[in-house]
């Protein structure tokens, strides 16, 4: 699998040709009268046209047939997939999901729309149908089970402890080699960000040269039964026919691309005197609001670490927050909460629901002897942090059986240590 190739840098000025047809990168211009090898100019345009230099994302791409070759776009089943934020009554309470199940294979088929199980991914994609998303950005976090990307610039290998991006409008297929899970968050109206690094510095959190993006990669597929495009456009599913794999750009360059960034490349920084930084200081990617300083999604990691702080009580600290919190685990456990929140599960807690440290947690880390110790090896946790509040789907309250109605039950035993008559001792 390690032989795909990949480019590094987040959001540079790429170019890609597929090794069998070099020189189909056009030179100088992006509209040859003709271009190389006979192929179709078609740009893909990830923000307005007159986007400041600094927003502005766009790619050319140069393909065998181009994208608007196919048949209308006919509605079509949406399945779980809902825009009717009302379909159940708002519900502010802490929630937690048991892990999600994978159904079995013998059970009805779950799908990305697109998946597709284990064909060759060197060879031709196989895929007779694809995805993309008119609405806005998606960040996938595979939980179970690594998935390769087919995409129009080229095929991406992600794995647990990785998460890529395809933005707006990009076409993609998903393979995947045995049960799989893992979130998916969607953003509309802004592209994902490196955070600023204010007094940090240059360098830190997530560096720009660790996220990936593929190297061009086509087939020159005709699909004589058709092949599907299906179009997530407006909250609802569409689906076209053509007659070829849409995966046919030989030559690409731009910076509007789809990435994929390993967890582990995170430089984490924490507190090295006492108090608990906020996780701000874990944020991977961000997709900013109009509002200085407030994000539609921040993606922020809890990655495996030093916790040194003096005099201080270590974990999460007790809270409400304007902004809705939704947390997922990879892989081991959460510091918060030992038990309970697992890995595929997840938990919301919403615009100033509060939340906090479980009771064990509470009273484990009042009593710690602080030296320094590792926090969080060997696991991985993460959070969805969002400005805007959150309606959850029936499925997520009631169909998908998961909700674990015992969750408020963790913060129960807390008890009460309030002494009138404590006094500060003298030293
Ligand atoms: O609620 C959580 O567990 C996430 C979280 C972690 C933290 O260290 C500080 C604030 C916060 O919301
Ligand atoms: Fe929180």
């Amino acid at each position: 699998m390690s032989e795909l190739k990949y480019l590094s840098g987040f959001g540079n000025e790429f170019s890609s040709e597929d090794p069998r047809c070099p020189g189909s990168l056009p030179e100088g211009q992006n509209n040859p009268q003709v271009c190389p090898y006979g192929l179709y100019a078609e740009q893909l345009s990830g923000s307005a046209f007159t986007c400041p230099r600094p927003t502005n994302k766009r790619s050319w791409l140069y393909r065998i047939l181009p994208s608007v070759r196919h048949k209308p776009y006919t509605a079509m089943h949406c399945g779980n997939l809902t825009e009717n934020w009302d379909e159940v009554e708002p519900d502010p309470n802490q929630l937690r999901w048991m892990p999600f199940t994978i159904p079995k294979s013998s059970e009805k088929k779950v799908d990305f729309v697109t998946v597709k199980h284990n064909p060759s991914f060197t060879q031709s994609s196989g895929f007779t149908w694809c995805f993309n998303n008119s609405d806005g950005d998606f960040l996938i976090v595979p939980q179970q089970g690594e998935i390769l990307i087919t995409t129009e610039f080229g095929k991406m290998m992600v794995e647990p402890n990785e998460i890529c991006v395809i933005q707006q409008g990009m076409r993609f297929s998903v393979n995947v080699f045995g049960e799989t899970r893992g979130y998916v968050l969607e953003v509309y109206g802004a592209h994902f960000e490196l955070p600023d690094l204010g007094p940090i510095g240059a360098n830190g959190l997530a560096n720009p040269r660790d996220f990936l993006t593929p190297v061009a990669w086509y087939e020159d597929r005709e699909v004589a039964t058709g092949y599907t495009v299906i179009n997530k456009y407006q909250g609802k599913l569409f689906s076209s026919q053509q007659s070829f794999s849409p995966f046919n750009v030989v030559a690409w360059h731009g910076n509007y691309t789809p990435y994929k960034y390993n967890l582990d490349n995170f430089m984490v920084i924490n507190c090295v005197a006492f108090d608990h930084a906020d996780p701000s200081i874990f944020t991977v990617l961000t997709a900013k609001s109009s509002r200085p300083g407030v994000a539609m999604a921040d993606f922020v990691i809890f990655p495996p670490r030093w916790g040194v702080a003096d005099h201080t009580f270590r974990p999460p600290y007790y809270h409400r927050n304007c902004m809705s919190e939704f947390m997922g685990l990879i892989k081991g456990h959460y510091e918060a909460k030992e038990e309970g929140f697992q890995p595929g599960g997840g938990t919301l807690h919403s615009t100033m629901t509060p939340h906090g440290p479980d009771r064990d947690c509470f009273e484990k880390s009042s009593t710690a002897l602080l030296k320094p110790e590792r926090v969080a090896d060997g696991t991985m946790a993460f959070m969805f942090e969002s400005s805007f509040s959150m309606a959850v789907t029936k499925w997520g309250l009631e169909t998908c059986q998961r909700l674990d109605k015992s969750y408020y039950q963790c913060w129960e035993p807390l008890r009460k240590h309030f002494d009138p008559n404590w006094r500060p001792s003298k030293q």
